[in-house]
């Protein structure tokens, strides 16, 4: 379960998130959607203790990240792909994250599996296309086998195929009681992969619910998320 309550977050005198509430829940993905700049990643470093709130609170299972005794099990993030170390292989990367985290080597190739990295493990990251990146990214966030997922746009850079493994892989991970949240700007992708959405601008909460709800809601019974999407955001949140 993830708990977002009354977060404030100012940059200068810009408000980069604005006395945002909002809840996900185990065993449904929960698409986090806003435009360029909505305040999507300050919310997601937040949750994970890279940025301090001005105000309010961001818990992960009822704890801040900075409480947790186990990070790694507790929660998994697939923040920013590229924050690899280039010169290691991808197995070495994942085995230094497990060591430091007492993760057992066995569950490194399990993740290593899990992913389609495989027949890459042994090559040096720096060498990776983005969508190889992605999934190193995303082995890393599994490694702990934690009850919370924090995926910051994992889509990108990846090919159709990838894309359906993303999407069949958050919909696993959900079914499995996990709490998945996602952040998107395809809304033709959130439809095809989430349960509910969260969406913001200008740091602020503009709806939270049920993607059919949300349709209706903003779009119309023949409307699309994209629309309801594009009519929320288009006006702005202050
Ligand atoms: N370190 C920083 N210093 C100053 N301003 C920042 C910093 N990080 C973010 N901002 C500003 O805070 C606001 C929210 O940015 P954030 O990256 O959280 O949005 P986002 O929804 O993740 O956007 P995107 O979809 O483009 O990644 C933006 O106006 C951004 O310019």
């Amino acid at each position: 379960m993830i708990e977002v309550c009354d977060l404030t977050k100012r940059h200068g005198s810009t408000p980069a998130v604005d006395a945002l509430s909002f809840r996900a829940e185990p065993g449904r993905v929960t698409g986090f959607l806003g435009p360029n700049g909505a305040g999507k990643s300050t919310t997601l470093r937040m949750l994970l203790a890279l940025d301090r709130p001005d105000r309010g609170h961001a818990l992960i299972d009822g704890r801040s990240y900075v409480r947790m005794r186990d990070p790694l099990r507790t929660v998994g993030a697939l923040l920013d792909a590229s924050s690899v170390h280039g010169g290691r292989t991808a197995r070495a990367h994942l085995r230094t994250l497990a060591r430091t985290h007492r993760i057992p080597d066995g569950r490194v190739d399990e993740v290593i599996g899990l992913t389609g990295l495989d027949g890459v493990a042994g090559r040096r990251a720096g060498t990776f296309s983005l969508g190889m990146r992605q999934r190193l990214g995303i082995a890393a966030a599994l490694l702990g086998d934690p009850a919370v997922l924090l995926l910051d746009e994992p889509v990108n850079g990846l090919d159709p195929e990838g894309i359906v493994w993303i999407r069949t892989l958050m919909r696993e991970l959900a079914a499995e009681g996990r709490t998945v949240l996602v952040s998107s700007h395809l809304m033709s992708e959130a439809v095809l992969t989430v349960d509910q959405v969260v969406v913001i601008g200008h740091g602020r909460l503009l709806a939270e619910g049920d993607v059919a709800e949300i349709v209706r809601t903003y779009a119309g019974p023949a409307g699309s998320l994209e629309e309801a999407y594009l009519r929320l955001t288009s006006g702005g949140a202050r």
